[in-house]
């Protein structure tokens, strides 16, 4: 039997969540469920879909690895499109000061923050990111992602810019999540820069971009465009130059202060803007019409004890909603997707159906890959998870635990709760 050669039978649910682009407004609750699903795998590729009669009148048992999935759900792997896993150091006593009631930007302004992290990857070997990355990956597997966005952005210069995208190449090839990467260079104006944050963006583009599009150290060009930060004008610039050079583009965009974000990643054809607490009412029409991904990510709200972004109001204007984790060591040390699934559901007023599409086919939309993974459709990849209940409903129900029981990758099972090691 070929490896990935995979049948999957008997699926109480099997939640297909079919499509190959992201879904926008209403579109997201449409989950394309199969009541006794089945699902066929070659070499790691979904070769058919149907029900459980169908797919064994036309396949032989005896020709893959048999998963039977009795009173359980099937749904494609989650896609974690936007994390920080790779850096070096933890900020733990940031977290107790915002507990005493300092801000995430009080804190960042006085020389703490985004630019602790920097300081402790700077001095992390690759073996130690290369550790700790593997640890957070394998935690992220666990809760059903197969695959994940991880930024750079605690180097801030070349050497720990591409230091960080070299451990999520090697992480990319030993680990069965797949990683998309992501350059962000521009997450932080270093001290040096302080007053000079045109030059910063100058030296970005003349000497750090160039490396990462030509060795393809990154598929997206990210920056964090906010008061105090980077403007909407240094934004437009660095990814401007970001699509010359054959990169996709993305930002944290409206997260503390309504800047115009939303309405730059329009402008750009972004794939995706992400945070968007603040983002206006016209920001919102903006990338409805030009397709950007909207990418909320409540887990922080939640940490920052902020308002939740107006998920609701997004998909009701039409947007195309995707939720993540937003993994890093500040603003939110979490890789909890059930977490992630309880505040979609319980405070942004999404449907389950919506959250379940938020994480799948538009997560992989916001990573430019919905044409590949994100939904259980032939010829895309075969990722898939297994619950350890007969509904996707369950998922934010068991409030903040993860219900999923196996993980399957490219037709390989890579995780088993039940096989204890
Ligand atoms: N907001 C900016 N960047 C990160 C936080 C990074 C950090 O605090 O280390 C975010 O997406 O939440
Ligand atoms: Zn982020």
């Amino acid at each position: 039997m070929k490896k990935g050669n995979v049948l999957i039978k008997n699926a109480a649910e099997l939640v297909t969540c079919s499509g190959f682009q992201a879904k926008k407004g209403k579109e997201m609750n449409d989950l394309h469920v199969i009541p006794q699903g089945a699902v066929v795998m070659e070499e790691g590729i979904i070769k058919a879909v149907g029900t459980t009669e169908e797919i064994l009148k036309n396949y032989n048992e005896s020709d893959y690895e048999v998963i039977d999935a009795t009173g359980k759900a099937v749904l494609p792997g989650f896609v974690d499109s936007h994390t920080h896993f790779v850096f070096g150091g933890y900020r733990a006593e940031e977290f107790s000061w915002r507990l005493r009631g300092d801000s995430y930007m009080e804190i960042m302004e006085r020389g703490g923050g985004i630019i602790n992290s920097v300081r402790a990857t700077k001095e992390a070997t690759k073996e130690e990111l290369h550790r700790v990355g593997k640890k957070r990956l394998d935690s992220m597997l666990s809760f059903g992602v197969t695959t994940v966005e991880g930024k750079s952005g605690y180097g801030l210069d070349y050497d720990t810019e591409i230091k960080q995208l070299e451990v999520m190449d090697t992480l990319n090839q030993e680990h069965p999540i797949d990683i998309v990467k992501t350059f962000l260079g521009a997450h932080a104006v270093p001290k040096d820069y302080k007053g000079r944050e045109d030059e910063f963006i100058d030296y970005l583009i003349e000497q750090v971009l160039p490396t990462v599009a030509e060795r393809n150290l990154a598929e997206f060009c990210d920056i964090f465009c906010e008061k105090n930060v980077f403007s909407v004008e240094q934004s437009r610039r660095l990814l401007i130059k970001a699509k010359e050079m054959g990169m996709q583009v993305k930002l944290h965009a409206d997260e503390i202060v309504q800047l115009g974000g939303a309405e730059l990643a329009a402008e750009l054809g972004a794939v995706s803007a992400d945070h968007l607490l603040q983002a206006s009412d016209q920001g919102i029409a903006d990338m409805a019409k030009a397709g950007v991904v909207a990418t909320l990510l409540p887990a922080t709200a939640f940490s920052l004890r902020e308002h939740y972004a107006r998920g609701r109001y997004m998909i009701d204007q039409g947007c195309a909603v995707a939720l993540a984790s937003d993994l890093n060591p500040g603003s939110c040390f979490t890789e909890s997707i059930p977490l992630v699934f309880a505040l979609a559901t319980l405070y942004m007023k999404m449907s389950i159906e919506e959250a379940v599409t938020a994480l799948t086919i538009n997560g992989a939309a916001a990573v430019g890959r919905a044409d590949q993974i994100g939904s259980i459709d032939v010829g895309k990849q075969g990722d898939v998870i297994i619950l350890e209940f007969p509904s996707y409903k369950y998922i934010p129900y068991h409030i903040a635990v993860s219900t999923v029981e196996k993980v399957v990758k490219k037709g390989v099972l890579v995780f088993d709760k039940e096989v204890k090691s």
